[in-house]
């Protein structure tokens, strides 16, 4: 499942008048694999989610969905597609299961899946009173129960738990890690790094519509060549008594480079019997950070 590709994007460009909003970007997802979409305010990412669900049109590049090139809006929409917009507006005076039947008729999704459903979400209780007095969360959850309504084999999210709360974001993460598994292909677009770290397979980030770097979270940390910490007591210990350690180390504290990382691990085990210690990893924050940078100071 993992290597089949569902989601091909190539040489995608779109400008909104001189605006180059989106600017030349190549990207797969494979059938059961997690994108995480990353990006500053303004990057490009919901305008490519969009071109992804054939709402905007692309002014140049192709995309191909399940192993077929989509030339129009028509043919988008026989993919079998969910999407979760950024800030959903739901029908406020229906009820939550009305918004449901309404979703599951559009979809040709059986009615009886609906009731399925809600229960699922946590919305069994509310199901018969209007969305407009949902809480934020309580819309957020319908918003994403009807994305994935149709167990669809794409699914496209737009900051999914922003104003969620953290078991609710929980809850979020494991339906999207059971969709998954069932091999749908996933691209989510958020800014909060450290929910979504755990739960992605790779990360494309992305600034003024161009692609920064791309990869899976170990792929990116070497690209950035971000140095790893070593800490522990057996660190202390070495540092104080092993003169290459000691000249390696800055103010007691070992922090090396990726690359040098298995070297200095054996290095450790091997020369000096240290065992206790562990190794702190930049995570995606810190890797997202860096390529940002690095932009900004190119650009500058
Ligand atoms: N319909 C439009 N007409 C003109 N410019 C637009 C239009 N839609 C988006 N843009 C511009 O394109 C750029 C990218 O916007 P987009 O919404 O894709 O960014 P984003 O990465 O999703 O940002 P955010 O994280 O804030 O949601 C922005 O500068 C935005 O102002």
């Amino acid at each position: 499942m993992q290597d089949t590709t569902a989601i091909l994007v190539t040489h995608l460009v779109k400008q909104y008048g001189d605006f180059l909003a989106v600017d030349d970007i190549s990207l797969t997802v494979n059938a059961g694999e997690t994108l995480a979409l990353l990006g500053h305010n303004g990057a490009g990412k919901s305008s490519l989610i969009k071109i992804l669900l054939g709402i905007v049109p692309a002014t140049s590049g192709e995309i191909s969905m399940l192993g077929t090139v989509l030339k129009n809006e028509k043919q988008h929409r026989k993919i079998n597609l969910g999407y979760l917009p950024e800030n959903i507006s739901l029908y406020e005076k229906l009820t939550g299961k009305e918004v449901l039947e309404y979703f599951a008729s559009l979809k040709g999704v059986a009615k009886n899946q609906v009731v399925k459903v809600l229960e699922e979400f946590g919305l069994g209780q509310v199901q018969n009173k209007p969305v407009r007095t949902y809480s934020k969360g309580m819309k957020q959850r319908l918003g994403f129960a009807q994305a994935i309504l149709s167990e669809p084999d794409i699914l496209l999210l737009d900051e999914p738990t922003v104003g969620l709360d953290p078991q609710a974001s929980l809850f979020m993460y494991q339906k999207i890690a059971e969709l998954k598994r069932q091999g749908c292909a996933i691209v989510v677009c958020t800014h909060e790094l450290a929910v979504v770290e755990g739960n992605i397979d790779r990360a494309f980030i992305m600034a003024n519509g161009k692609k920064l770097a791309s990869g899976r979270l170990e792929e990116l940390r070497q690209a950035a060549d971000l140095k790893v910490h070593f800490t522990g007591d057996d660190i202390l210990d070495a540092i104080a008594h092993d003169d290459f350690l000691s000249r390696l180390a800055t103010n007691n504290q070992l922090w090396v480079h990726q690359v040098d990382k298995p070297r200095i691990i054996k290095y450790l085990t091997s020369h000096r019997g240290a065992y206790n210690f562990s190794i702190e990893e930049p995570d995606l924050s810190d890797i997202y950070h860096h390529f940002m940078n690095l932009h900004q100071h190119k650009a500058a």
